[in-house]
């Protein structure tokens, strides 16, 4: 990868004569950064006066023009004193994954001796102090000891910078592959590991570097030692490995090979509540972790998917680089990823991400199977689900309309699939959290339960034999009625979600926004949608979009359309959970007085658990002897 290489330190480190021989030895462009200066800073630095911010302002921006220009072109060497955090912000700003940073430090007593003999340079030695005094230690620079000859410094600084990589990837399954690949296109110089196991797992990273041209520059390993020390200081490390135990065990095996401030990053399915549990664990030993969601799938992955980190900002702006760039972009040309909040938010966002995608999936499969009850074959199917595409334009719909096309042979492979739906485990989470919070995401358990149902299968064609249908009623639906029931309730589903992130955010102090986080899920994930980028402008207006007029008038539309198509379906013996969740919750959250009453009636009968009354707002607890 095309990098600029910034040898920074005080006047008199030895900066000038080290970038030109380490250029001289990369073969690449060198430039001084004093040959930059204005006019007026080098007559204020030869009158013996320091330069102030404002001074270099300008100075700093047109070494930053020459770093952009140059990374055109090839990588290069720019020289510069670079003392404060906020110059190598403007250095490097806009090509912040390209910068490395090179620091040649000693002593006041040595580089001041060293300047003293000299006689060529306009900077007096009496102005070493004030350098001195607004230093600010690079923490991600690399430190070389310039008490080292010339000739040792260049070839540490060669092997330490060209020879390590600059970002590793932790476990080669599906998602770890591709996310490999899409970091060598994308220019980054990577380690790659997978374990070692005698017999089953062997040289799994050499055989993939060997099948990609893409990865020629990237190091792979099956020996943990060796992959850390592969790395640049702070290393970022990114797991790519099964959610659960598996995470501290590879925690545990990584923690003794690292070094302070170094980052591992989770990309898995990890639950929420872990990840903080493991923030907290890693902060104690001095390692900075980040909780980020996925998703895209394998093709995601490799092209761009959404990416939701959440941890401590500060590690978040050192991996961002890498992250932001591999993932995918919005409409507007912007990364979909960005930084969620604290602690495990950004798993906890991905969790939720998976329970919408748990109904999404769950509802195509229920109106499929209505519109088959119509009497469309698979291929038909796939014509109406194409002609959907206008109206309720979505990733999952399009996958859905090309699976019912494929064939095995002459027979649609659909129809092969053994109706048992699998499950890792975030779909559960999410309706775990939903009744920990308190909040009716009824769609999502429906989805999963759904799921569960499917697993019966045995049970489910034992039961079969007794309840044997007999359909009596004429399934009186147009494909119209069943687009407009499935829009409807697409509409609820992210409701329930998007209330689920923000209660959760409210309780956990995230500061979420709502959003934004609909912005990173237009592109690259799963659920990506039309009705997704609708929803990123009325997360600016609102957190609840059943207060949204365009919302509003949508679900309003699409009711009755709804409503036929559940009481059609049950008539007829489809089972349509998830349409059947969505009108009746609309129908429970737009009610006014609800049946809530009985059941507080009831639970203070057996109970005392006392309830309060219509007639007295007090907030007065009342408790009756029923008997
Ligand atoms: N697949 C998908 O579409 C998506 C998956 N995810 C999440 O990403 C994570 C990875 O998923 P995916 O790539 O599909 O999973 P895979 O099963 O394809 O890969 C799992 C990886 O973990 C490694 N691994 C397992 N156990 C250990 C261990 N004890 N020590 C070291 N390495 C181990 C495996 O190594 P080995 O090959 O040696 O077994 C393998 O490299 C999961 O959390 C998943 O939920 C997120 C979004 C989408
Ligand atoms: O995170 C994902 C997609 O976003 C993974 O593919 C996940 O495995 C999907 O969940 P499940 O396997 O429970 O269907």
């Amino acid at each position: 990868m095309k990098k600029v290489i910034f040898v920074i330190g005080v006047s008199g480190c030895g900066k000038s004569t080290i970038g030109k021989l380490l250029a001289q030895e990369l073969d690449i462009p060198f430039f001084d950064g004093d040959d930059f200066h204005p006019e007026h800073n080098v007559t204020k630095m030869s009158s013996g006066q320091a330069l102030n911010d404002d001074d270099r302002q300008g100075w700093l921006e047109t070494l930053n023009d020459l770093a952009k220009k140059q990374l055109k072109e090839n990588s290069c060497i720019i020289v510069c004193s670079a003392l404060k955090e906020t110059y190598r912000d403007t250095l490097s700003r806009d090509i912040e994954s390209k910068a490395k940073w090179v620091h040649l430090s000693g002593s006041f007593e040595q580089i001041f001796k060293r300047m003293n003999s000299r006689s060529d340079h306009f900077m007096p030695s009496e102005l070493l102090k004030s350098q001195f005094d607004i230093l600010e230690h690079p923490k991600d620079a690399l430190q070389i000891d310039i008490s080292l000859t010339p000739e040792n410094i260049v070839k540490t600084i060669k092997n330490k910078l060209m020879n390590t990589s600059e970002f590793g990837l932790f476990g080669l399954g599906v998602m770890g592959k591709s996310l490999c690949r899409n970091l060598a296109n994308n220019g980054f110089k990577i380690s790659m590991f997978n374990r070692h196991v005698d017999g089953v797992e062997e040289h799994v990273a050499k055989n993939f570097k060997a099948e990609y041209p893409e990865l020629s520059e990237a190091s792979d390993f099956d020996d943990i030692f060796a992959f850390v020390n592969s790395l640049q200081q702070p290393r970022r490390i990114m797991l790519m490995v099964n959610a659960g135990k598996t995470i501290d065990y590879v925690i545990e095996d990584l923690l003794p090979h690292l070094s302070e401030n170094d980052i591992i990053i989770d990309g898995g399915n990890s639950n929420y509540k872990k990840t903080k549990e493991r923030y907290d664990y890693l902060k104690s030993k001095g390692i900075h972790f980040i909780g980020t969601g996925v998703s895209g799938g394998e093709e995601g992955a490799l092209k761009g998917p959404s990416i939701m980190p959440s941890g401590d900002k500060e590690a978040y702006e050192k991996v961002a680089p890498f992250l932001e760039t591999i993932s995918a972009k919005d409409k507007n040309g912007l990364p979909c990823c960005t930084y969620v909040g604290t602690e495990g938010s950004g798993q906890f966002i991905k969790m939720v991400h998976n329970g919408i995608e748990y109904v999404e999936m769950q509802l195509l499969a229920e109106v499929s199977t209505i519109i088959e009850a119509l009497g469309q074959k698979p291929d038909d199917i796939a014509n109406t689900l194409d002609g959907w595409k206008n109206a309720a334009s979505s990733y999952l719909l399009e996958i859905t309309t090309a699976i019912f096309r494929k064939k095995e042979g002459d027979e649609w492979l659909v129809k092969k699939i053994l109706d048992k739906a699998g499950n890792k485990g975030t779909g559960n989470w999410t309706t775990i959290a939903s009744a920990e919070l308190g909040v009716p995401s009824t769609l999502i358990a429906s989805a999963l339960f759904s799921r569960y149902v499917s697993f019966y299968k045995d049970e489910r064609i034992q039961l079969n034999k007794n309840f044997e249908s007999v359909n009596s009623s004429e399934l009186n639906l147009t494909t119209n009625d069943v687009l407009e029931a499935y829009q409807f309730a697409r509409i609820i589903n992210h409701y329930q979600g998007f209330k689920l992130i923000a209660e959760a955010s409210n309780k956990y102090q995230w500061n979420l926004n709502l959003s934004e986080i609909a912005r990173i899920w237009t592109n690259g994930c799963i659920i990506r949608s039309t009705l997704m980028e609708e929803l990123v402008e009325v997360f600016k207006h609102t957190d609840n979009i059943l207060t949204h007029p365009q919302l509003i008038a949508y679900v309003k539309q699409y009711m009755p359309a709804l409503k036929k198509v559940v009481s059609q379906s049950i008539l007829n013996d489809i089972s349509t959970p998830a349409l059947g969740e969505a009108i009746h919750f609309l129908i429970g959250i737009t009610t006014k007085y609800a049946s809530a009453n009985v059941i507080q009636a009831q639970r203070d009968f057996f109970g005392a658990h006392t309830y309060q009354r219509l007639d007295d707002d007090s907030g007065k607890s009342y408790h009756t002897n029923w008997n």
